[in-house]
């Protein structure tokens, strides 16, 4: 790949890269890309496009991102030489805003109104995240710290991004939103955090909320008259430090009522990164969090011949040439307690603070 590489990277001014590697796999992709489209939503036309879509949590606040890959590759372990050649395209602007952190006192604060709402009945589960820095990055180090996320986390989504207007992200998540592969669709139902450890065993909690959002998956697949719709027992996923409960769904769409967009913004943003009802737990986050969430709890992924693989946005973090800010996130219900909740988030920011701590 190298003189591929050597040789596009000289001809043309290529401005956005994206690495990638898909759950479960050896094989690690590198799309470079000239100057993303800015988007209002994924419509079906783009999901006919090869590209890379960026969406964020709130598209009235930040923009989608859709990347046409001019240069595409593969590859199982960059070369120091492929780090060299295309660490400068990681874009680390100055920051010139003061960056937000959340401390135990505003996240308390924000738990406290989101805990009312739920103890008042209007919801039943919310997402409440916090942003947390950690040390400053350089872009020479983003290729290794890629390298890093994908050996210490097999199953996950591991990606580092790098545009002119979504700035870099890096992350490794672990909640597939909507894959689509010939007449096969698939999604999962996530929910539940315990640490990553056999000493801990899921409790009626864990097991009830995660109930929750695979009914709501399942009510959303009926009603886009998904055929075939099959799905697992809950099992247990590991990611990292932490381990969660998982439902698979495997359904299919007929050609004439298949509405992938429709489906995917029904799913978009999930119950793990917003809540139930959707549309009062969105609120109830944009109003309470101090931080914009941005990318964060957003989805992205790549679209190839019609197929696509799109992955919900968590366990990320933003990089500036000051610090580098984690954006971490836990399931709040009426028996939630903060103390409890902000340890559960401290554990989960451990998964991507462990591999920049030792860069
Ligand atoms: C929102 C996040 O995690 C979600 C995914 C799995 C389990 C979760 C939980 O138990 O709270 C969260 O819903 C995050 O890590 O930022």
């Amino acid at each position: 790949m190298k003189k591929e590489l050597e040789a596009v990277i000289d001809q043309e001014e290529f401005d956005s890269i994206v690495l990638y590697r898909l759950p479960n796999q050896a094989t690690c992709h590198i799309l470079l890309g000239t100057s993303e489209k800015v988007i209002n939503g994924i419509n079906s036309l783009h999901l006919k496009s090869d590209g890379f879509v960026f969406e964020p949590f709130d598209n009235t606040t930040s923009s989608g991102l859709f990347i046409d890959n001019l240069f595409e590759a593969t590859f199982e372990k960059l070369s120091s030489a492929h780090k060299a050649l295309i660490s400068p395209l990681f874009n680390i602007a100055p920051s010139t805003e003061a960056i937000y952190e959340d401390t135990y006192e505003t996240y308390q604060r924000h738990f406290n109104t989101m805990h009312q709402a739920l103890k008042d009945g209007k919801l039943s589960k919310v997402i409440l995240s916090r942003a947390l820095k950690g040390p400053a990055v350089q872009n020479n180090q983003v290729p290794d710290i890629f390298e890093t996320l994908t050996e210490k986390y097999p199953h996950a989504f591991v990606y580092a991004i790098s545009t002119p207007s979504g700035g870099t992200w890096m992350g490794a998540g672990p909640e597939l939103l909507l894959k689509h592969n010939n007449t096969q669709l698939s999604t999962v139902s996530l929910a539940g955090t315990l640490p990553n450890n056999d000493q801990f065993k899921w409790t009626a909690k864990e097991i009830t909320e995660q109930q929750l959002v695979t009914e709501y998956i399942e009510n959303v697949l009926v009603h886009h008259q998904a055929d075939n719709i099959e799905y697992s027992n809950a099992e247990t996923i590991s990611a990292g430090q932490v381990k969660h409960l998982r439902t698979n769904f495997h359904f299919e769409m007929g050609e004439i009522n298949g509405n992938h967009v429709g489906l995917l913004y029904d799913l978009h943003p999930t119950p793990a990164v917003c809540g139930l009802p959707k549309e009062h737990a969105y609120q109830l986050i944009i109003n309470t969090e101090e931080h914009d969430r941005q990318y964060y709890s957003g989805f992205l992924g790549p679209i190839k011949d019609g197929n696509y693989e799109f992955y919900v946005n968590i366990r990320c973090l933003k990089l500036t040439n000051k610090e580098s800010v984690l954006y971490i996130g836990g399931g709040l219900t009426p028996e939630s307690e903060a103390e409890k909740e902000w340890q559960e988030t401290a554990l989960k920011a451990q998964t991507l603070l462990s591999v920049l701590k030792n860069i």
